[in-house]
Parts: structure tokens; sequence; C-alpha cells
């Protein structure tokens, strides 16, 4: 099974990443009513990236998120931290390494205040109340949230739901923090929000970040790796890019292309010139066009 396996995760760690923190090598899935959750999926987090799911629903990213912190288990494979297999008993602790966010944020909020809540994790760490709360507090003051401290999680919006389930994650300072569909729910202006502290997790705490999402102009934002899941495996890997200007593979995943580059395929037909840039922003778009 070992030769197996290995044949199976055929994405190979390549240079340019940072040093590899999970790996995710998952045969397969099942769910107990017999469902396929993922099959053949091969999957790495390296240090210092954000990285995108994208795929159609059902693909299989939140099973593949699932697998990251030990909530689910191959029925089939083998999971790394590190480069060191986890093993039963380690599992146990797995979302010390990797914490989640999950879709609904209410699923993970449940102590009478936020600030209780966001103590949570660093008490089940094993910190004193007093460090607790010194940690819970930073972390709600790093996602601008520290207003929300003595609010009853409840009664939140949606938005500030969001806002303390990371909060509830960062105390814990994993080294990977996986989000599920981070913006669904979110206006704009609240998205934005989540957005800007995705990057500054990574920029400013060095946490990597996993993101499921349907939202390719997100995607191609802020993510310094794309991965398309589409029936239950990692079926390509890359920049932006690289897999966002590649319409076949796109179409073969249900997707469809992010609004830039659909504008800057629109604008090359229009003006009857080979589609020979790659911009990705709005910013690259504009130089792509007035230069
Ligand atoms: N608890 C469950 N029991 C049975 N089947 C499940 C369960 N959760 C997911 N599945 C199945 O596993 C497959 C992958 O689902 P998953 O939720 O991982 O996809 P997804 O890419 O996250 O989809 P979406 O974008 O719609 O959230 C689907 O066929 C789904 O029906």
């Amino acid at each position: 099974m070992e030769k197996q396996q290995q044949q199976h995760c055929c994405i190979q760690n390549k240079s340019e990443h940072g040093s590899e923190l999970v790996h995710i090598d998952c045969v397969s899935h099942i769910y107990p009513d017999g469902s396929v959750g993922i099959h053949q999926m091969c999957f790495r987090v390296y240090q210092h990236e954000i990285v995108a799911l994208c795929g159609a629903n059902g693909a299989g990213k939140s099973t593949l998120i699932e697998h990251l912190n030990g909530l689910l288990e191959p029925a089939e494979g083998r999971v790394q931290i590190r480069g060191e297999e986890v093993t039963q008993e380690m599992k146990k602790s797995l979302w010390k390494t990797v914490g989640l966010v999950f879709q609904r944020a209410e699923d993970q909020l449940f102590a009478p205040t936020v600030l209780d809540d966001v103590m949570f994790g660093p008490l089940n760490l094993g910190l004193s109340p007093e460090d607790a709360r010194i940690e819970a507090t930073q972390a709600l003051s790093a996602v601008g949230a520290l207003d929300l401290a003595e609010k009853i999680p409840a009664y939140l919006s949606g938005g500030q739901k969001r806002l303390a389930a990371i909060a509830g994650v960062l105390a814990m300072k994993p080294a990977v923090i996986a989000m599920d569909e981070p913006m669904s729910d979110l206006d704009p202006s609240h998205a934005a929000i989540v957005e800007k502290i995705i990057c500054e997790l990574r920029d400013q705490f060095n946490i990597s970040i996993v993101i499921s999402t349907h939202d390719l102009d997100l995607a191609a934002r802020i993510a310094d790796r794309i991965c398309i899941v589409k029936a239950g495996s990692v079926v390509a890997e890359g920049s932006a890019e690289e897999i966002f200007y590649n319409q076949p593979l796109l179409a073969e995943a249900s997707l469809i292309e992010p609004q830039v580059v659909a504008l800057y395929r629109a604008y090359c037909q229009k003006k009857g010139v080979q589609p020979d840039q790659h911009p990705i922003t709005q910013k690259d778009l504009l130089e792509a066009i007035t230069s």
C-alpha cells in the first residue's frame, strides 16, 4: 500500500515553496452512507502561503479541509505534519497545528461571551486564565474585534461571528488556519475586512491559510497557489496565472474564469490582438491594456 500511496501522490514538493507543514495523501474518504468524499487526493500546505481550493459544489473542498485538522480521517491514506506521519495518538492534537474556521461560524461559538469563547482554545492548550485572556485579547485585537469581547456570540451579526471565530482559532497560534468559504454570507465591506485579515495572518503572523471558495476573483487576488478540486481530487495546482488562463481546465472543473481574465480576453478580442499577458489583478489589467 505504501508504494501505491507514493505513486498516487504525484504533485511533488517544489523548491519554490516554503517548507512543508501538512501533507494529506488520502486514497479515499468514504462517508458512512457510502458517498465518496474524496479519493486519490494529494494536498500539501507550505509555510507562508495562502492556498485556495476552488471547485464546484460537491467537489470535495470541505471534506479535504476537515482532513487538515483531524476532524475527518482518510479511510485509506495518511496525513503528515512537518514530514512526520500522524499517528492515532497525534490525531487528537492536530487542531493545535491546524485551526479550522467553519463555513457557519456559529457552529464554533458556544461560550457565554466572545472573550470566553476566544479564551477557550488557549485554556485547552494549558495556559493559565491570565495568559489565556492576554492571548484572546490580542487575537480579537488582531482581527479588529476587541469591541465584541463582552458580547453574546449568538446575538452577533454574521460578519461579527466570522471575526470572532477567526480570533478563536488565531488565539491558539496554529501554523495553518483553514477557512471553509470564509466570505459566505458576508456583505462586500465585511468580505473586504476578512480578505485583509487573511493576508495579514500570512504576512504578519506567518500563518499559512487554506481557503475553500467559489469566488475565483477572491482567489485570484489573494492566493499564492490555486488548487482545482474536482470529483474528490486535486486535479491541478499552480499560480493564479497558470490556472485561471487555462480555459479547458476551468471548463472541465465547471468553473467560470475570474472577471479580470474575462475582461482581458474580451479586450484582446476587440482589439484583434493575442492575449500575450496574464493579468490577474485589476492593477495588472489596467497596466496590460494601457501599456
Ligand atoms: N456528511 C456527509 N455524508 C455523506 N456525504 C457527504 C457528507 N458530506 C459531504 N458528502 C458528500 O461528499 C462529497 C464532497 O462534499 P463536500 O462538502 O466536501 O464538497 P464541497 O466541494 O465542499 O461542496 P460545496 O462547494 O457545495 O460546499 C459530495 O458528494 C457530498 O455529497
